[in-house]
């Protein structure tokens, strides 16, 4: 399915599975608006792809999802440029548990701040005309990750934040589906140093390798396919889905509330 005439956003849109989403975006005809902190490696990349995909059809935007003023200012340069937005990728994430409150900044906070901003351009009860947002969760944001506690709860939180704004979404008439993309282990700069990064828990660095051993690795670019899928497919709200190199599965949560009782 083309998608012409679609302008996305994406967060974290320089390197790894950001950077694979921008792409895959692009080469299905939608202009995109690339959020990054990363100023010199966004404006070589946006570069490199206006030359391949049209300079009017992409635009490097300075922002950290950390800042509501940049991040508000971000949407509104996008709007600004192309009109409207329809998609929204809150994808911007780090794992670091020593500086775990900018974990939770960036990955929690972010991803809460970049849906509520988008929300103000796409909200139909509010004169936008929907879309769909897709958050960046992980399999840690499944079941408890224990070398990561707190990166595992900013994960969880995003599912959950997710799966509760479709059902808000639904409910109030947005006309706005979300939906979270919780990937395995990917090939990406986040996946590298992982003693640093794992702070007091490094000891279970090993214990983490031997996992990684186990479920195997994949590519951004087989994480940014799983998002495509559920940016097209209209049926798709409230979803998590599961990438994984064995393949792709959208996950089954309990019914908490049984009609029954
Ligand atoms: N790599 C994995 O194994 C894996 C697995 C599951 C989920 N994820 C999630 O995928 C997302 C992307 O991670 P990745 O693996 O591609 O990492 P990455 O480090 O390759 O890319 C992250 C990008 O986000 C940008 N970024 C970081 N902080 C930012 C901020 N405050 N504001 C704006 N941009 C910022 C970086 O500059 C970079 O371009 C994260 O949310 C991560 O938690 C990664
Ligand atoms: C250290 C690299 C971190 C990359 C973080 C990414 O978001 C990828 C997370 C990938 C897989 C997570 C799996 C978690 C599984 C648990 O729910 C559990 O089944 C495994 C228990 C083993 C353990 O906690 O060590």
């Amino acid at each position: 399915m083309s998608l012409r005439g679609q302008t996305a956003v994406v967060t974290g849109a320089v390197m790894g599975i950001g950077r694979a989403m921008v792409e895959i975006l692009l080469q299905n005809d939608a202009k995109v608006a690339l959020l990054d902190v990363n100023k010199s490696g966004g404006e070589s990349l946006t570069e490199a792809l206006g030359k391949q995909y049209g300079s009017q059809n992409v635009l490097f935007l300075d922002c950290d999802v950390e800042s509501e003023e940049q991040f508000k200012a971000a949407f509104k340069r996008a709007v600004d440029a192309f009109g409207q937005i329809d998609i929204v990728f809150n994808n911007a994430g780090i794992l670091n548990e020593a500086t775990w409150e900018k974990t939770v900044s960036i990955n929690l906070l972010g991803v809460i701040r970049g849906t509520y901003l988008a929300l103000e351009h796409m909200n139909k009860t509010h004169g936008g005309r929907g879309g769909v947002i897709i958050n960046t969760g992980s399999m840690a944001g499944l079941g408890p990750f224990s070398c990561c506690p707190v990166y595992t709860a900013t994960k969880h939180g995003v599912v959950s934040f997710t799966r509760a704004m479709a059902s808000a979404s639904t409910v109030s008439g947005y006309g706005v589906r979300f939906n979270a993309v919780c990937p395995g282990f990917v090939q990406t700069d986040l996946f590298s140093n992982i003693p640093i990064r794992l702070g007091q828990y490094s000891h279970m660095a090993d214990a983490t390798a031997q996992l990684v051993k186990k479920m195997g690795v994949i590519t951004p670019s087989q994480v940014a396919e799983a998002v495509l899928e559920m940016v097209t497919d209209e049926t798709k709200n409230g979803e998590a889905l599961m990438v994984m190199p064995k393949g792709k599965e959208y996950i089954t949560f309990p019914n908490l509330i049984s009609p029954n009782k």
